[in-house]
């Protein structure tokens, strides 16, 4: 039987590869800032490759280096050394009018646009592509009607974009971004600012576009949750001016993740993939039994508590779930006690816990 091994390192080259194409690579790519003879380096060295359709998430904690290598990438601000290429061009070889047909940018700014109306703005993206005249044909307004359609912004065409949510005009410039056509969209943090439900809305958007039209989008967030749900592939900058890249799952399962973002008092869950505030505390240990979303949100609550939930505690929470009712027993040294919401569950451990303590130190002083 012949066996392969596929390692992140392998090199592969299949017949057919759907997106095999670079839209956009770097080449020993050093970034970071010079002011007069004192040199910053955030990302040193860095080989990164972009493939059409690929949706990537920028992630790192606070400083790593993010928003210089989404400028980076974008020619706004130079390498300290090595290259990026857009379609194997040296990006500041590329004419800007020719770069705005290969690149789009969504800078997190709110953008300061006076009294434009949402099309005005939507016209800006088609600029590349207009005439002498700068006039836009029939086919421009169709793409714009068209990109404002997926994106769900037609209601707000006629709207002035001051009259828009932050949310709504995030929207609005990533539609713009989409009207602009081009095969790399580069985005800084575009979730920045947003309520839940739309940062989720965007994400959604953006990986639908890179779907559906094989665009190359990369971002950068602080949206660790939502990328690790979203991305293809995530670029984790590293407090060492490294960036490692892979598939969420990847740098979960290897534990890069964790590496990453080790702070103090913060601890990142390879189970669930989720931060924990408070790390559990070794010595009070609890068994937790049952199943569904109940089972999860009251595993959350416990070790919220700083209990670490293990099969080998005597005391047993158990967790029945049905439709109609939710239902937790606690059995403690044979004795079953009975709860209808965690807060009560909570409560009760709370203050067992503070009895045990006033127990002791009452014995001690007696
Ligand atoms: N103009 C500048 N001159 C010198 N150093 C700078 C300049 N701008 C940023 N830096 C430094 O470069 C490092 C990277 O900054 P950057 O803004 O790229 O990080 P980031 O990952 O985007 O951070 P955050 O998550 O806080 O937005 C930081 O240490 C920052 O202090």
């Amino acid at each position: 039987m012949r066996t392969t091994t596929y390692s992140s390192n392998a090199v592969v080259t299949p017949k057919v590869q759907i997106g095999s194409e670079r839209v956009l690579h770097t080449e020993k790519l050093t970034i970071g800032y010079k002011n007069k003879n004192i040199v910053r380096t955030v990302g040193h060295a860095l080989d990164l490759t972009l493939r059409p359709g690929q949706f990537v998430c920028l992630l790192g904690p606070n400083g790593a280096g993010k928003s210089t290598l989404i400028k980076t990438l974008a020619g706004i601000q130079l390498p300290l050394e090595g290259k990026v290429f857009i379609a194997q061009e040296d990006i500041y070889t590329i004419p800007k009018n020719a770069l705005a047909r290969k690149l789009s940018l969504v800078l997190t700014d709110v953008v300061q646009t006076g009294n434009l109306d949402v099309y005005t703005v939507l016209t800006l993206g088609r600029y590349p592509y207009a005439n002498w005249f700068g006039t836009l044909c029939e086919a421009d307004t169709k793409i714009i009607i068209e990109a404002a359609r997926a994106t769900g912004i037609e209601k707000y065409l006629d709207k002035q974009l001051d009259q828009l949510s932050d949310g709504e005009r995030q929207k609005v410039m990533i539609t713009r971004a989409l009207v602009q056509d081009t095969p790399l969209i580069i985005l800084d943090e575009p979730t920045a600012h947003l309520d839940l439900p739309s940062r989720v809305e965007v994400m959604r958007l953006l990986r639908t576009m890179a779907r559906q039209t094989n665009k190359a989008i990369i971002l950068s967030t602080h949206e660790l949750d939502l990328a690790l749900q979203a991305a293809d592939t995530i670029w984790l900058m590293m407090p060492n001016q490294s960036l490692i890249s892979g598939a969420p799952e990847d740098l979960i399962i290897n534990g890069t993740f964790e590496k990453a973002f080790s702070k103090t008092g913060f601890d990142f869950c390879r189970d669930t993939g989720t931060f924990r505030v408070n790390s559990p505390v070794e010595d009070k240990i609890i068994q937790l039994t049952g199943e569904g979303y109940t089972y999860f949100w009251t595993k959350r609550a416990l070790e919220r508590e700083g209990y670490r939930i293990t099969d080998e505690a005597e005391d047993i929470v158990s967790v029945q779930q049905s439709i109609h009712i939710c239902q937790w027993t606690l059995n403690r040294s044979g004795v079953v006690h009975h709860f209808n919401a965690v807060e009560m569950l909570l409560t009760f451990l709370r203050t067992e816990i503070s009895a045990v303590i006033n127990n002791s130190v009452q014995s001690i002083i007696s």
